[in-house]
């Protein structure tokens, strides 16, 4: 696997402020990786400087190997960016908007009508070259952001926020774009909303107060033993150490409880279980992930127990 990102110690300053600090990232080829947090995490302010739009006040950032404070013009050539608000034209057309960005990006001119049709075919624009970019619909338009991102076919991909303000059909639209697009290039992107990580990303970074608080990857660290149970009458809890399928138990608050399978016993054994012992069983579900539980526990938007 090739390593596509590698940010060592990244940090940024805007005057006393700290909004980034020591940030170690890499991206290999393939991932998908998400940059979780509240508002004013420094989401925006990490990948901004992952794209080479502003510079960090400390630290480095390599892409393929190549220095991006260095060599900025050689490393940026392989780098699409999506900002969070994307520098739309409303008054151009599709194509003259992207014929646009490919004289930006320095693609030659005979190569510009190809790399116009590969990218508006790879984000679904193929009939809209003609229509007025401020006449497309919020999701349209976040295609044509990503469409210029990609024009001159980078190596690493970067999304703010890419659907922010689009409606679910327009997100799940969009999601399938960017996994697509992972076939072709790593891609980095944030958002706030944790289950839109989750549906798209196989690694997460989540940050906060510009630190990273978890680096990981969500769908390895669910651990499939791991249970919580809530019961209708707390007398009843007793009963859970009686039973055969469980190997822990650890009482939470109001009749809640965390427990842990023994191996080889599956939820519906334990549900099959806790039926014939006559507990009164209010919920039973899988319980958060290390992921879920770091961001809910930042967020504050976590349960009591
Ligand atoms: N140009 C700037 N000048 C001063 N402060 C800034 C600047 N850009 C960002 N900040 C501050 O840095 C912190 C991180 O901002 P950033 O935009 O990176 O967060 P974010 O996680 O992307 O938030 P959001 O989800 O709201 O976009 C915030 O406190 C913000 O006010």
């Amino acid at each position: 696997m090739e390593t596509l990102v590698r940010a060592t110690a990244l940090s940024r300053r805007f005057g006393r402020h700290q909004a980034l600090s020591e940030v170690e990232l890499t991206l290999d080829t393939g991932q998908v990786l998400g940059l979780l947090g509240p508002n004013g995490a420094g989401k925006s302010t990490c990948l901004r400087l992952l794209a080479g739009v502003l510079a960090p006040s400390s630290g480095r950032v390599e892409i393929l190997g190549t220095d991006l404070a260095r060599q900025p013009r050689l490393a940026k050539r392989r780098i699409g960016y999506l900002p969070e608000r994307p520098p739309l034209h409303p008054e151009l057309r599709v194509d003259e908007y992207l014929r646009f960005c490919a004289r930006l990006r320095g693609i030659p001119r005979e190569r510009i009508n190809a790399s116009l049709d590969a990218a508006k075919h790879r984000c679904g624009l193929d009939r809209a070259g003609r229509q007025l970019v401020g006449t497309l619909s919020k999701g349209y338009q976040q295609r044509l952001g990503i469409a210029q991102a990609i024009i001159h076919r980078p190596r690493v991909l970067i999304l703010d926020e890419p659907t922010e303000g689009l409606d679910p059909y327009q997100i799940r639209a969009l999601r399938a774009l960017i996994r697509d697009l992972a076939h072709e290039c790593g891609i980095i992107l944030s958002s706030h909303i944790l289950p839109e990580v989750q549906a798209v990303c196989d690694r997460v970074m989540i940050l906060h107060q510009g630190r990273v608080r978890y680096d990981g990857y969500p769908a390895a660290d669910h651990n499939p033993h791991l249970w919580r149970i809530r019961l209708g009458d707390p007398e009843q809890g007793e009963r859970l150490h009686a039973l055969d399928s469980l190997d822990q138990v650890s009482p939470l608050a109001e009749a809640r409880y965390r427990v842990v399978l023994k191996d080889g016993a599956s939820a519906a054994d334990l549900a099959r279980e806790l039926v014939a012992a006559g507990v009164d069983l209010h919920e039973l579900h899988a319980e958060r992930s290390d992921l879920e539980r770091v961001f809910f526990d930042l967020t504050g938007a976590e349960e009591s127990t």
